[in-house]
């Protein structure tokens, strides 16, 4: 099967240190991946670069069937092509209703007179209910994003993502600060989620990952140390050294 993404050979240095070291590793179509390490390992580096917002000093980034070259493209270009990233911390409009932010986010007209004239649709109302449906937020469709739980505004805030129909779903570190049944709940999400697009989870939660029976990918100063299944990479002597024996 080609890869959905491609990163060969990337490295990417500040001032002098390298925060990437010839990286290489690839993601397929619908997959659902895990990618640990320690601090610094270069994990947020990593989505940095394949989102556009930072510039590797080497190596290549493809994307798609036609393997295009993500690192000519802008950061508004790459999520229009299909990328997705969820940041750690949820970024919803708070004083907006679940529905209202589900609205902001779908695929709406771009131009400046058409966003002026744009308003709901039917259609766009029932998307809207489906993607709340998805997401779990169904019966808080009305209520305030602010009067959700920390749980909830990161599903609304995925919901918002699956707005744009990403082929692929970059994850930070969802489990954090979670209760122990938002993580079951997000863990069955990101799951099914992988099943119509790819979805890229980058985890501290070593329970947290085990739940979610994916291939893991092991960085550590900015290169890849190991990958397999959970089992595999935490049987490998180098990751009990620098990760998990610690
Ligand atoms: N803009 C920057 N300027 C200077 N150094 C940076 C910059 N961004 C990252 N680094 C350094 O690059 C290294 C990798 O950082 P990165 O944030 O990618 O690691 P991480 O694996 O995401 O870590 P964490 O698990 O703590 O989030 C770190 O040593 C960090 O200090």
């Amino acid at each position: 099967m080609s890869a959905l993404l491609e990163v060969s050979g990337v490295s990417k240095s500040f001032d002098g240190f390298k925060a990437i070291n010839n990286l290489s590793f690839a993601i397929a179509e619908r997959e659902l991946r895990a990618i640990i390490g320690p601090n610094g390992a270069g994990k947020t580096t990593f989505m940095d670069i394949v989102t556009g917002k930072t510039r590797p000093d080497s190596g290549e980034v493809r994307w798609g069937e036609n393997s295009r070259s993500l690192l000519r493209m802008s950061e508004a270009q790459i999520a229009r092509a299909g990328i997705g990233r969820k940041f750690q911390r949820p970024t919803v409009f708070e004083d907006q209703s679940v529905e209202a932010n589900l609205i902001m986010a779908l695929k709406a007209p771009r131009g400046p007179f058409a966003v002026l004239r744009w308003r709901p649709s039917a259609g766009s109302r029932a998307r809207v209910q489906d993607l709340a449906a998805e997401v779990g937020l169904a019966g808080q469709i009305r209520r305030k994003a602010g009067e959700l739980s920390h749980g909830q505004k990161q599903w609304l805030e995925i919901g918002m993502l699956l707005a744009q129909e990403p082929r692929l779903l970059l994850v930070d570190e969802p489990a954090a600060g979670m209760t122990l049944a938002e993580r079951e709940q997000t863990t069955t999400l990101l799951k099914r989620l992988a099943e119509t697009r790819a979805v890229v989870v980058v985890e501290h939660d070593m329970e947290f990952v085990r739940r979610l029976n994916c291939k893991v990918t092991v960085l550590h100063q900015g290169s890849l140390l190991a990958e397999g299944s959970l089992d595999h990479v935490s049987a490998n002597p180098d990751v009990i050294e620098v990760y998990l024996g610690r």
